[in-house]
Formats: C-alpha cells, sequence, structure tokens
C-alpha cells in the first residue's frame, strides 16, 4: 500500500492573523516525523488542517495522491488524530468508547469488536477494557487516546504533543508505545521540547512564527547544533588565561571558584584535550559536560537562515 503525505503551500488566516505561512513538506515512508516549534509557532494550526478539523486559508494537503479539499471523507479514513486534549469520554468504560470511535470511523459493524480488541492490544489497556476512562490513569488516558487514532489502521496518525502533561514514568510509556506505532504507520508528532523529537523522530520539521525554518533528518539537525561550550568543575583550576591557551578554546568564563564555562570552535576532541591537561598540570577535573545549543539559540539562529 502506498503511503504518503505531502503539504503543498499551505497557509492559514484566524480572523486578520496569519498562523501558518506557505508550509510545505513531503513524508513518504512509515516512521516519525517531529514537528517541532515553540509556543505559537503554528504545530496545531498545521495538524488541524492536515486532520481536516480545520479549514485552511490557502494550500493543499494530499494524503496517499488524495487531495483532502476534494474528497475529505476518504482523505479522512487514512488520518488518526490525537489532538493536545484528546476527545475522551470520561463516563465510557475503554471498550464502549473505542466501539464509538470505530463506528464514528466507519467500521464495518461486523469488523467492530476485532478492531476495537486489536487497538486496545496494541496500546497495551486491554486489562481495562471494562473500566471507566475517567478512573484510568493521565497515562492510560493517552493510550486510549492513541487507541482511537489508530483504530481504523489509518496510514498516518497525528499526534499533538502526545507526552505533554505526563508524569516521567508514563513519558518513558508512551515513547515506547508511540515508537512501535512508528513501525508501521506515518507519525507526525509534534512538541515544543527538543529531547523528545530527538528522542522519537528520524525526521525533523522545525516551525518558527509560521514558517518552516529547517527540515531534514534528525542526524543532520544534531550536526547543526553541536555544542559549543562545556561546564568543567575543577578543584584546582588554573589562571583563565592558561585555559584561554589551549588549542580550539575561544573563551572563558568562571561560574564560580571552581566551576567554568569554556567556549570552543570546530575542536570535536576539546573534552579529551581538557583531561589530559588536567591530569598533567594538576587541575584535578571533577566534572567536565558538553553543552548544546539551547532551543531558543537554535530558534533564532535558523529563523535568520534565507
Ligand atoms: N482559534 C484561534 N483564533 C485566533 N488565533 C489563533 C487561534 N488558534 C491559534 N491562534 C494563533 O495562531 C498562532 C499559531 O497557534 P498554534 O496553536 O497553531 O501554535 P502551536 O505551535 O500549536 O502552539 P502551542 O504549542 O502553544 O499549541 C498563534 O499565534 C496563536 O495565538
Amino acid at each position: 500500500m502506498s503511503i504518503h503525505l505531502k503539504v503543498e503551500h499551505l497557509s492559514h488566516r484566524y480572523a486578520t492573523a496569519w498562523a501558518i505561512h506557505d508550509i510545505n513538506f513531503e513524508i513518504n515512508t512509515t516512521g516519525i516525523v517531529g514537528l517541532l516549534g515553540s509556543n505559537g509557532a503554528g504545530k496545531s494550526t498545521t495538524m488541524n488542517i492536515i486532520c481536516g478539523v480545520l479549514k485552511q486559508t490557502e494550500g493543499d494537503v494530499f494524503i496517499n495522491g488524495m487531495n483532502l479539499k476534494e474528497d475529505p471523507l476518504q482523505v479522512k479514513r487514512q488520518i488518526g488524530f490525537l489532538p493536545q486534549t484528546a476527545p475522551l469520554h470520561l463516563e465510557s468504560t475503554v471498550e464502549e468508547y473505542l466501539t464509538y470511535a470505530a463506528h464514528l470511523r466507519f467500521i464495518d459493524k461486523m469488523k467492530v469488536k476485532q478492531a476495537v480488541a486489536e487497538a486496545m492490544d496494541k496500546t497495551g489497556v486491554a486489562h481495562f477494557s471494562s473500566r471507566l476512562i475517567r478512573n484510568l490513569s493521565g497515562g492510560y488516558r493517552q493510550r486510549v487516546g492513541i487507541a482511537q487514532a489508530i483504530i481504523h489502521k489509518p496510514s498516518i496518525v497525528v499526534l499533538d504533543e502526545p507526552t505533554n502533561g505526563l508524569d516521567p514514568n508514563q513519558i518513558i510509556e508512551a515513547r515506547r508505545l508511540i515508537q512501535r506505532i512508528g513501525q508501521e504507520h506515518i507519525v507526525l508528532l509534534s512538541s515544543h521540547v527538543l529531547t523528545e523529537i530527538n528522542l522519537l523522530c528520524r525526521d525533523v520539521i522545525m516551525i518558527e512564527n509560521g514558517r518552516i525554518v529547517f527540515t531534514d533528518s534528525m542526524d543532520a539537525f544534531n550536526n547543526y547544533v553541536q555544542p559549543t561550550s562545556l561546564l568543567a568543575v575543577m578543584e584546582n583550576p588554573p589562571a583563565s588565561a592558561e585555559l584561554q591557551a589551549i588549542d580550539g578554546v575561544s573563551k572563558v568564563e568562571f561560574l564560580t571558584a571552581k566551576k567554568c564555562r569554556i567556549y570552543f570552535s570546530n575542536k570535536s576532541n576539546i573534552a579529551e584535550t581538557i583531561i589530559a591537561a588536567s591530569i598533567a598540570r594538576g587541575w584535578r577535573l571533577q566534572e567536565i559536560n558538553l553543552e548544546r545549543s539551547l532551543l531558543d539559540d537554535v530558534f533564532k539562529e535558523l529563523s535568520v537562515q534565507p
């Protein structure tokens, strides 16, 4: 089965203000693609349009070659959506709610039971099938939200900030589940957290002020945000001039008497060099950590790219 999402010249205006401008991208294999952007960047607007929940002002969305504008019912059968607030019925049991979701997705009546069982199985909620959704933890509610998004076996699953509001253990579980879903579907996942996208996604589309500012593999993105500074804690630190004299070091800032930030340029083995110098010169290095650019800095830098 072909699997393909294409977004072409997508723009949207709420009342008088444009939320997104000329968004273009294409995904044609299963796997997880991250939509990364700060709050208000335009992620939800883009996702809502792709899922047919919001009608765009301009541009087109094609799914498996079909235009969402021209054939909305058929196209929506190929999409599963978990919006930022999961559309759950708290007073239904998991099974009742998923049965309702299966009917909404026009699943053949004869196949509803099986589809519900499969979705519960895949998302690990089968043992809670007769529990009221109200009585589930946040992590399990989110799994039910994901179950309704995959119940009709769509080609594309869109997850808007799916780990937001979960506790650290629930986040780990949710990530595992999303990784499994990404093996069978195109998953488009939004987040404003770089680590989240980094851990889960093969490719990244970065959006800022409603425009795409970067789109490539996660590896290419990581190369772009190579560390340029490190933090070092030394029991017996040298004078800043001595550190600054090391080849590749461009600036040194002492934050406390024993802790300093060392800036460097294009020197991949700088940590090794500093460790060796510490041993040779008795600086008694206790800690050394590379610092990646802050997401805000990356946004700023990418936003001024041509
Ligand atoms: N219904 C609306 N009416 C007017 N403006 C809106 C509406 N929804 C979003 N906006 C504006 O559109 C812009 C993009 O919002 P959007 O919700 O798409 O961003 P986002 O990246 O998903 O942010 P967040 O992570 O905070 O949800 C923002 O400036 C927002 O204030």
